[in-house]
């Protein structure tokens, strides 16, 4: 069978050509053609799956190697009897570790303390339940708001959005794009919302771009409201809005979930489910496809405070890195998604090995996710 995969995949054709013959294209724009004779498609975000798409051709088979769905016409796939699966979860890591990075820039530039902050998360999933197990572990309160799960009688403390707006000094989305429905996310993050955020507060959008209506942050941006932006997700992508990109105090394009842990996860996530599909199972080790990281192991000698995690932080992974070739290129053709196909390598905080003579350091840095170990001398 042909399987048609996006050449942005890592590890997919090695992968993929244990069950079928692969070809690797573009996702944006897809080459329609290449679809004819294709009996599975994998796709990343940038592929909208439709009738449009797929009406006519053999494709029995849609795989996204991502979180986010809103790219896929799921409807549309039923009715056709096309099998679908996703890989929820498979960049959550990443995610936090990009807010993590960025709150880590902006506490060091303004001179703050993570702990005196309090950060309302909205959308409580794969991604913001692992922020905020990671935030509580270095000591910062969080707020919480999902009503999918709090109508769903989910044991957590969800509080509505109103309260996390008054309350909260970040405010962070990671919620999927819902155009319509109960829980409608498209410009969750409004004028009257952005307006109402406290003095100094920080906004952080590395969900999808329209979740915040990036007209109305424009507005009070330029309306000079004492806020701090982090947009890794643009209305629309991937033209962004230049102005808007200039006001931000970190913007980049639509990375935040590119960890070469995240991406390969998200390959081998919809390959184990593919092999399932047509009746072979396969699983995949995920360290035995990784190679080893830049950075390898270090020794920590002291206590672990805010500056110090954020040089481990940094050693592995600096948003600023992804935010100026951004502003280098905005606004030209084919850039954003050059600069997403180009992706330099960026690896997990688990990749890095920290040896501690402190044992509460070791402690807090096992609980924020790195690959760390108490040790002493004696
Ligand atoms: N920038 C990037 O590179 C990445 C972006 N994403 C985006 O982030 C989104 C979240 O990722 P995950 O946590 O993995 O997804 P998830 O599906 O595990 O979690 C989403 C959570 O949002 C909640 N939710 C739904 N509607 C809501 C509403 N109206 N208000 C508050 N909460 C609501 C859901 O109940 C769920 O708990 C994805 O759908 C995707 O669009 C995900 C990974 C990488
Ligand atoms: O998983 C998601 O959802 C994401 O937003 C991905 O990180 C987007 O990456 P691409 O699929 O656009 O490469």
């Amino acid at each position: 069978m042909k399987i048609l995969v996006d050449e942005n995949m890592p590890y997919a054709r090695e992968l993929f050509s244990r069950l079928g013959e692969v070809t690797a294209v573009p996702g944006r724009p897809i080459p329609v053609d290449e679809l004819a004779d294709a009996g599975a498609l994998m796709v990343r975000s940038v592929t909208k799956v439709n009738a449009d798409l797929l009406d006519g051709k053999g494709v029995k088979f849609v795989g996204t190697a991502t979180a986010g769905t809103d790219h896929i016409d799921e409807a549309y796939l039923d009715r056709a009897g096309i099998a679908f699966s996703a890989a929820p979860g498979c960049n959550a890591i990443a995610v936090v570790e990009y807010v993590f990075s960025s709150l880590l820039m902006l506490a060091e530039r303004d001179g703050f303390t993570l702990t005196d902050r309090t950060v309302g998360i909205v959308g409580v999933g794969n991604v913001g339940v692992r922020l905020q197990a990671r935030l509580e572990a270095f000591g910062v309160r969080t707020l919480l708001c999902d009503p999918p799960r709090a109508d769903r009688g989910d044991e957590e403390d969800f509080q509505p959005l109103e309260q996390l707006v008054r309350e909260a000094d970040v405010l962070t989305f990671h919620t999927p794009l819902f155009k319509d429905g109960p829980y409608k996310t498209l410009h969750l993050a409004d004028e009257r919302l952005i307006s109402s955020l406290k003095p100094g507060a920080i906004l952080i959008n590395a969900c999808r771009g329209p979740v915040v209506d990036n007209a109305a942050l424009l507005k009070c941006l330029k309306g000079g409201q004492d806020l701090s932006v982090v947009l890794d997700v643009w209305e629309p992508e991937p033209e962004l809005n230049v102005e808007l990109l200039e006001l931000v105090d970190i913007g980049t394009p639509h990375i935040a979930g590119y960890t070469l842990e995240g991406k390969a996860r998200g390959t081998t996530q919809v390959f184990e489910a593919f092999g399932e599909f047509i009746g072979q199972r396969q699983q995949v080790a995920l360290d035995t496809l990784l190679p080893a990281p830049e950075f390898g192991r270090i020794t920590l000698h002291g206590p672990l405070d805010q500056a110090t995690l954020k040089r481990l932080v940094h050693l592995v992974y600096d948003v600023r890195r992804d935010d100026a070739p951004l502003r280098k290129v905005a606004g030209q053709p084919g850039e954003f998604d050059k600069l997403r196909k180009n992706y330099q390598e960026r690896r997990e905080w688990s990749s890095l090995y920290i040896q501690c003579d402190d044992e509460n350091a070791a402690a807090t840095l096992q609980n924020l996710g790195f690959s760390a170990v108490y040790h002493t001398a004696r």
